[in-house]
């Protein structure tokens, strides 16, 4: 298993006061594996990710990765780990980002031949080859955060974490980063950590989420079966220009429509019917939308952040 957290927690002191950012943090994540964290602000994601990478220490607990315990262990770690965390904190600005390349890879222990090989292929990862030798303060936002992914990678570490790739960034450099995140991790068998508020990069990205709030994980499992659980079969929302008349609510009754509103209803149909028989049913009114009924992960999200106190 590459990664293995276990019953992580985390205080702070403020004044007087005991913060606990992380209760009880349990969780895994397997290599070619992309785990969206995704919780509202102060859920506790990046004193999470900060405990993995070895800038904080949990007061309580275990990280393994590759099955060894990393805690108190930094140097052991930075072998595996590549971590992009709060922005662009990871490069030096008045460095070209070639020689923020040499500068990190000379850190982690990866020969200068090798850095700079390494740099070149994942700057073309990313169609940034012109930009090898202007300083990071010349790049834009967007190309500043993929030199800052592309030094995290300079080391081809097999855990990468990643606070917000993605936020700021403009349709396509945000494309890029999913891109390439994709290849690292269905190609190269990176397993990928990232948190993030952009529940559509989450749905796009993640094999796996977990949604944390109050220092807790509050769901967690495979994006797609967390999804299942929330989409309820053939279930159709129709939407009407007027309220839908007695006779029709009697008419439509053999559906068991549950109305949102006094034009709007859902309902859920067989295989053997079809949305097509509603609206037949309610000639002559005048529909203004059909649409099937499945869930997002905002949607989920909403769920379980919003029931955080029952
Ligand atoms: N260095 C610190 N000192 C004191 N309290 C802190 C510190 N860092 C975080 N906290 C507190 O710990 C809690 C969790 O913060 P954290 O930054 O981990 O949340 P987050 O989920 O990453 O939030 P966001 O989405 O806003 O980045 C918050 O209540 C925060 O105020």
């Amino acid at each position: 298993m590459l990664l293995e957290v276990e019953k992580i927690k985390k205080s702070y002191k403020v004044k007087n006061n005991i913060v606990e950012a992380v209760k009880s943090i349990d969780f895994r994540l397997e290599s070619r594996n992309i785990t969206a964290f995704l919780g509202p602000n102060g859920a506790g994601k990046t004193t999470t990710i900060k405990m993995i990478a070895g800038l904080i220490h949990p007061d309580y607990g275990d990280i393994r990765i590759n099955g060894k315990s990393v805690i108190n262990k930094g140097r052991f770690a930075l072998k595996d780990i590549g971590a992009v965390l709060e922005g662009s904190r990871n490069l030096y600005w008045r460095l070209t980002p070639l020689e923020n390349f040499e500068y990190w890879g000379g850190i982690k222990g990866v020969s200068r031949l090798k850095t700079l090989q390494r740099g070149k292929e994942l700057m073309s990862a990313f169609g940034l080859e012109s930009k090898l030798n202007s300083t990071v303060q010349q790049l834009s936002r967007g190309m500043q955060q993929q030199v800052a992914i592309c030094t995290a990678l300079i080391h081809s570490p097999s855990l990468l974490l990643l606070d917000e790739p993605t936020l700021g960034l403009d349709l396509e450099a945000s494309d890029r980063i999913q891109s390439l995140l994709e290849v690292l991790a269905k190609e190269q068998e990176v397993g990928i950590l990232l948190t993030t508020h952009q529940m559509d990069v989450a749905e796009r990205l993640s094999d796996s989420v977990a949604i944390i709030n109050n220092g807790q994980i509050i769901k967690q499992g495979f994006t797609k079966n967390v999804l299942k659980q929330f989409s309820s079969g053939e279930t159709y929302i129709f939407e009407y220009v007027l309220e839908i008349p007695s006779e029709k609510r009697e008419l439509l009754s053999k559906y068991r429509p549950e109305y949102i509103n006094l034009s709007t209803f859902k309902v859920v149909l067989t295989d053997a019917q079809t949305p097509y028989e509603i609206i037949d049913l309610l000639e002559p009114y005048s529909i203004l939308r059909v649409e099937k009924d499945s869930a997002d992960l905002a949607t989920v999200f909403r769920f379980y952040t919003s029931n955080q106190k029952n």
